[in-house]
């Protein structure tokens, strides 16, 4: 480990963040009764540019009337390219309740991004004697954010979580393709006349996890497009959950009970984590630093690998 420590990131349920349009005040309620631990109501590519008035005033006004339970509460600002940013910011900080807990700033591209939103509202909560510190959540999605992920990572003290945006990213990366995350029919190796799939997602996961796992950020996978196909969402959310991502988005509410099963530890993978930990207590024990589990190699780092899970599960049963 370096001499720098890693910092731990805030200790909250990440497995689900279900998205509703703002302009859609009809579901607002059906996403607090949902099963998703983070709601993001947006203001962004899901409202119509013609609604983005009415869309902020249906999302401040929901998040001062409904019922939130214990769910993070997060909003999508618009862009920071886009003349409607300020106003989100603006109008959500003066009007908005205080059980509003995060914005979600969208294809941030340098940590300058965090800085400008970060200066705005720090003024207007001074300014309006806001007691609740509002927390930050990203989205990778842009050439420029995986290529500023580390500095974006680090910007501000408020970030709380990073997604990967696989639509806008396949956009400005000029991938060829309108998949929105999973399998791609066209990224494959050959071998001997038989096609391998890759996952084009894997190397920007990858540097996510990292950037975010320096930092103290939650890494989250974001949105699978077609929620019509269960079994893609799945192999897409174990590979992000085998990577060290925390939790992926919802599209559909339908997708929201499959990204909780996979973000959940198995009572299978608890107690062999806890097994694990028993045996390096003996080993310990024994002056040992390396023992064997189930006829595999067990050593100090399995102990940070078992507390990982042991940890999770633990803060999502409360
Ligand atoms: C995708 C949808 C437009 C589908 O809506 P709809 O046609 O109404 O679906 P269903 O008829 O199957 O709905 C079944 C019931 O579920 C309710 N419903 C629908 N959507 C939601 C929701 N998001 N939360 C809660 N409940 C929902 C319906 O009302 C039906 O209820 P009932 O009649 O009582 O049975 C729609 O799901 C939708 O708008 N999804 C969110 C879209 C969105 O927010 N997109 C933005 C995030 S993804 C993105 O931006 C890309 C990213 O930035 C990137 O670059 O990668
Ligand atoms: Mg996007």
């Amino acid at each position: 480990m370096s001499f720098r420590t890693q910092p731990a990131p805030v200790a909250r349920p990440n497995r689900c963040q279900l998205f509703g349009p703002g302009s859609r005040p009809a579901i607002f309620e059906k996403m607090a009764g949902s099963a998703a631990d983070v709601i993001n109501l947006d203001l962004e590519d899901s409202v119509a540019p013609s609604d983005k008035d009415s869309a902020r005033k249906n999302v401040i006004d929901a998040i001062g009337t409904i019922d939130w339970g214990n769910k993070t509460l997060s909003v999508r600002i618009n862009g920071l390219d886009t003349p409607f940013w300020y106003r989100d910011v603006v109008d959500l900080l003066e009007n908005a309740s205080e059980r509003l807990d995060l914005i979600m700033i969208p294809k941030v591209g340098c940590a300058a991004d965090l800085y400008a939103v970060d200066a705005l509202v720090t003024a207007i909560e001074a300014a309006k004697g806001r007691q609740k510190k509002l927390g930050f959540e990203v989205i990778i999605e842009s050439a420029a954010g995986i290529a500023h992920v580390e500095e974006i990572a680090a910007a501000s003290p408020r970030l709380q979580a990073m997604s990967l945006g696989a639509a806008d990213f396949a956009a400005s990366m000029g991938m060829a393709t309108t998949g929105i995350g999973g399998t791609q029919e066209n990224y494959y190796m050959l071998r001997e006349g038989a096609k391998y799939w890759s996952d084009p997602w894997h190397w920007a996961q990858a540097a996510i996890v990292a950037a975010c796992r320096t930092h103290g950020v939650l890494p989250v996978d974001g949105p699978f497009g077609d929620f019509s196909d269960d079994d893609g969402f799945r192999a897409q959310a174990l590979r992000s959950a085998t990577l060290g991502m925390v939790g992926k988005w919802a599209i559909h509410p339908k997708q929201v009970t499959l990204a909780n099963e996979v973000f959940t530890p198995t009572q299978e993978a608890v107690t062999e984590a806890r097994e694990i930990l028993a045996a390096m207590e003996e080993a310990k024990a024994r002056g040992e630093g390396a023992t064997t589990y189930k006829g595999k190699l067990i050593d100090i780092a399995s102990i940070k690998q078992a507390e990982v899970i042991v940890r999770q599960a633990e803060m999502i049963a409360g």
